[in-house]
């Protein structure tokens, strides 16, 4: 019998990607709700009941109202784009590359959070430094990020397209998160395994879809004999064995003259690299990714995957 999957938000950005990778799905049957009936509250909470996954792709609030809805029903397994639920102890991690467990977690969570975008790549970068005891207590971890601007949903869109809108913005590229509150630091600094948040910077350019981000790193300051290549060692046998997330070969990135936020636009997959001089001071770690693939509606999908094949 084909799973029941019902996209709350499936109309807005995040949703409508994800709806889009499985319009040729016959294993799957998607409810739906129409777009002018998108916020009525009944309907949603019948299609939320009535399917075996509900992908949530909604702000936070409406998310958690969601979750309210379906709490008394066991036949209804959700999964949450919103940030709502990223840093809860009851739900799985939706990032399965993370370590070695985090899939079998995702196969048979009843509830799963679908990643941000810049956590990803932070995380994907972060993550195996920490574990591998690379990257000691106390470091300051500094994440510098530049997003296509599909990232703000439906208002970001339509501020950086329309030149009527009221709040049209016209810059090219703009920094944002200036309080250095970013609602995205808690998941990096838990799932990123570090004892102190990392200090967030991320920006938005004029183009749709991509992502850029950057933490760069003092060798001096991690100790231990670490260097560009035992750093890009770290991660190559972390992601070893799987084919979403690829390491880039240090030979290979050694000869880059730039790196495209846009070159992996339109796919579900994150390449990492590790930029450095050997015997160098300085290392960078970079994540390319697509905000709206890997960062979201990609993941998302890989996601349902797993919780079905469970
Ligand atoms: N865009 C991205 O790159 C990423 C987004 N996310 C997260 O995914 C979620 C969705 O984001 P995104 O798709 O970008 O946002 P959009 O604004 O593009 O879409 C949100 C959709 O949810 C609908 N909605 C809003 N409030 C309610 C409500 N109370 N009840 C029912 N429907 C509602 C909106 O309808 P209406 O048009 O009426 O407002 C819209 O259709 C957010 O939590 C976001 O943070 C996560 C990772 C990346
Ligand atoms: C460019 C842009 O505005 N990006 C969003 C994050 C996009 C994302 O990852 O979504 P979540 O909100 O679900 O975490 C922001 O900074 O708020």
């Amino acid at each position: 019998m084909a799973a029941k999957i019902f996209i709350d938000g499936e109309h807005g950005t995040t949703g409508l990607q994800i709806r889009t990778r499985l319009a040729d799905r016959r294993d799957l049957e998607l409810l739906s709700i129409p777009e002018a009936e998108r916020r009525n509250e009944k309907m949603r909470e019948d299609m939320l009941n009535s399917a075996d996954i509900a992908i949530l792709c909604l702000p936070d609030d409406a998310s958690k109202q969601a979750y309210e809805m379906t709490a008394a029903n066991n036949n209804v397994r959700l999964l949450d784009a919103s940030t709502a639920f990223r840093v809860h102890p009851d739900w799985a991690y939706g990032f399965a590359e993370m370590d070695k467990a985090q899939k079998a977690k995702i196969r048979s969570a009843r509830y799963v959070s679908n990643p941000g975008c810049y956590p990803t790549g932070a995380i994907g970068l972060i993550r195996p430094l920490r574990a591998a005891g690379i990257l000691p207590d106390g470091y300051p971890v500094s994440v510098n990020a530049v997003s296509g601007y599909t990232g703000g949903g439906k208002q970001l869109i339509a501020q950086m397209e329309d030149k009527t809108h009221p709040e049209h913005l016209a810059a090219n590229n703009f920094l944002y998160g200036l309080t250095m509150k970013h609602k995205h630091v808690p998941e990096m600094q838990t799932h990123g395994l570090l004892d102190r948040a990392p200090l967030f910077a991320p920006s938005v350019g004029r183009f749709p879809q991509g992502m850029i981000v950057q933490v760069p790193l003092f060798l001096e300051d991690i100790g231990g004999g670490a260097t560009v290549e035992s750093i890009h060692a770290a991660l190559v046998a972390h992601y070893a064995g799987q084919d979403i997330v690829s390491v880039v070969p240090l030979a290979e990135s050694a000869k880059l003259p730039r790196i495209d936020a846009e070159e992996l636009a339109g796919q579900d997959t994150m390449k990492l690299f590790v930029f450095g001089t050997p015997g160098g001071a300085h290392v960078n770690l970079v994540a390319l990714l697509d905000n709206l693939g890997k960062g979201a509606s990609g993941a998302a999908v890989q996601n349902m995957d797993l919780m079905l094949s469970a």
